[in-house]
């Protein structure tokens, strides 16, 4: 017991060290700023990359998601708090990771965008639920060490001893709850108890289910629902496994882009699992997982054709089957498929 909180306080000094509040000055950029349209980002749009956009476009995305979705009206969330919170988030993301970044939590925020504005998952999310699907695809990874779960545990770093499994995706939500909390970033304060309990539970969940193990143990459920086409709406759990399968087909979205930018993503993450393998290797002196370990990077391309078939394209089908204007994440996947494929045939 003691351990834990040791660890748990070892974890935070750590955190709180980062100064998780934006300097003034880039607060009054960010909140004088008049806020260019969802179409000058392309927002709507499942194609979306961020490759050609400044920091300070990218914060400007986010208000402007959720200045669409009517959140700061719907729960009086002032444009200074939004602007802050948003800047906190990004600062609590580590730039020197190269996939688990900023950049990344931004494309799953625009894809969980993109995908709630689609005629048929609009009309069918409260408020609450898109608040909370919206904080928690931005707050997903945050303070992500570039290392997966499995190096966590082996490496025994004090996030280790604070939780059993998704160790990771607990200090993610634990990141997401020291921010909502922090003055200045309150951007849930005008919510109810009630509402913020739900809320922050919601939050949780989402978060957790960004675990693809979580992922993998709820979606034979998930696929039967999308098949029989049973409604989806009206039971309470149905519509918690939607939200979470949202989460992940946001989390997995790079592999729906086009090509150029699957590819270029697809490099970053290979960047960042080669970097684990050798820590691995030289610092830990255990043998990498084969994904990680670059000495298999010649199979990447099939290592790409097994991640699509096995983890991506099933839920993309699902998806496409209850929600038709989602099929371009479908498809986009299906193209990089073949592209994939052609690599590993040594085309
Ligand atoms: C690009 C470098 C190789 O990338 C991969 C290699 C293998 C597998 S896997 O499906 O076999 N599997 C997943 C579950 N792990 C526990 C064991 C390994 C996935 C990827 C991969 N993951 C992501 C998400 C971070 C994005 C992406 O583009 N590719
Ligand atoms: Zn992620």
């Amino acid at each position: 017991r003691a351990d834990k909180t040791r660890a748990k306080l070892a974890v935070t000094k750590e955190v709180l060290s980062y100064q998780i509040s934006a300097s003034q000055e880039e607060l009054d950029a960010l909140e004088e700023v008049v806020i260019p349209s969802a179409d000058v980002f392309c927002l709507l749009d499942f194609g979306f990359s961020d490759f050609d956009m400044s920091q300070t476009a990218m914060t400007q995305a986010v208000v402007r998601m959720f200045l669409d979705l009517n959140l700061p009206q719907e729960f009086s969330i002032d444009h200074k708090t939004l602007c802050q919170w948003v800047l906190s988030v990004q600062k609590c993301y580590r730039s020197n990771v190269v996939y688990h970044n900023w950049s990344h939590a931004l494309r799953t925020a625009q894809c969980m965008f993109a995908m709630l504005q689609t005629k048929e998952l609009k009309s069918n999310f409260s408020s609450l639920e898109v608040l909370a699907l919206m904080i928690a695809s931005l707050c997903h990874d945050l303070d992500h060490r570039g290392v997966n779960n499995s190096y966590i545990e082996r490496s025994n770093q004090p996030l280790a001893q604070l939780y059993g499994h998704s160790s990771l995706e607990h200090h993610h939500y634990d990141m997401c709850l020291l921010i909502l909390n922090n003055p200045g970033s309150q951007i849930l304060s005008s919510l109810s108890l009630n509402e913020y309990k739900a809320c922050v539970l919601m939050i949780e969940k989402h978060i957790l289910a960004t675990d693809l193990a979580v992922y993998i143990e709820k979606r034979t459920k998930f696929f039967k629902l999308a098949q029989s086409n049973s409604c989806l709406w009206t039971d309470d759990g149905h519509r918690e496994l939607l939200r979470s399968m949202l989460m992940t087909a946001s989390d997995i979205s790079a592999i729906t882009k086009p090509w150029p930018v699957q590819k270029r993503i697809a490099e970053l993450v290979a960047t960042e699992f080669y970097a684990q393998g050798d820590r691995e290797k030289y610092e830990l002196n255990i043998q990498p997982m084969h994904v990680m370990d670059r000495e298999n990077s010649s199979r990447l391309p099939h290592m790409q054709v097994d991640y699509i078939d096995g983890i991506c394209s099933p839920l993309f089908e699902a998806l496409a089957n209850i929600c038709e204007s989602c099929s371009p994440l479908k498809e986009g996947c299906r193209r990089n498929r073949k592209h994939w494929q052609q690599l590993a045939d040594g085309k």
